[in-house]
């Protein structure tokens, strides 16, 4: 039996903004202090103007995140790398809409390969974009902030790009990821705008590290209850 589609408010913190030297050590303290998901961000340095790592990195992440390891492609092309991150232990693999003219046959590559595929949208992007690949993704990413580097503002302007969004998606089982600027000021909106996925960097792991946990918690549970709360007071 399959278990059913999560529509709860889900934590992703984006280890973007964790400490490169203890990758390991980050993606289970954040886990212990109650991240849903781990947000693993791949740049190439051509797709977008910065570079972190690739497969081998999730590979030798993937025994220290006991969950969901959500991968988040910013690179072009992407196909020749889908076999490797899915091997590598992803279960998210989200390649960028804008990455390439043949964004239906990556999805459908990213599936053949055994993960769950997704599709992200650059702030610029209209959300009509990914009317045709909705029947062939388990999640689309709304960026809030241009790709490349965290700790970025949110750009208000795509709270009714999310809106349209959830409209589209109807009943479909497809979970709508926020990255980019997410803290306890724009969950509530971002919650409110139909988003079930947040993905936060420097709002999770600002002012805690490995041998400090509890800040992760405590940042975690903010973004949550923030999220929660709107939804409950609409
Ligand atoms: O994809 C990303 C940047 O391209 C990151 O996931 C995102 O920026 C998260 O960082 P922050 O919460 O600090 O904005
Ligand atoms: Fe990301």
């Amino acid at each position: 039996m399959t278990a059913p589609f999560d529509r709860s408010i889900k934590i992703a913190p984006s280890i973007l903004a964790a400490d490169f030297a203890a990758f390991g050590a980050e993606c289970s303290a954040v886990e212990d202090q109650g991240a849903d998901w781990i947000h693993v961000d791949v740049m190439d340095g051509h797709f977008v103007p910065n570079i972190t790592f690739g497969p081998a990195m999730c590979a030798a992440l993937r025994p220290h995140i006991r969950g969901v390891m959500d991968v988040h492609l910013m690179i072009a092309p992407v196909d020749p790398y889908i076999d490797a991150f899915a091997k590598a232990g992803a279960d998210f693999i989200t390649a960028h809409v804008e990455a390439g003219p043949h964004i239906h046959r990556t999805l459908q590559a990213i599936r053949a390969a055994g993960a769950r595929p997704g599709v992200a949208l650059n702030p610029g992007t209209p959300v009509e974009t990914v009317a045709h690949l909705l029947d062939l993704v388990d999640l689309v990413c709304v960026m809030t902030v241009n790709p490349g580097f965290g700790g970025q503002s949110f750009i208000h302007s795509q709270l009714d790009k999310i809106a349209a969004l959830r409209e589209m998606i109807g009943d479909r089982e497809i979970h709508i990821e926020i990255d980019g600027g997410v803290d306890p000021m724009t969950a509530p909106m971002v919650a409110r705008a139909g988003a079930d996925a947040l993905v936060a960097g420097s709002a999770v792991f600002k002012g805690g590290s490995v041998s400090n946990p509890g800040v992760y918690g405590e940042n975690i549970a903010a973004i949550r209850a923030a999220a929660e709360d709107a939804l409950k007071t609409g």
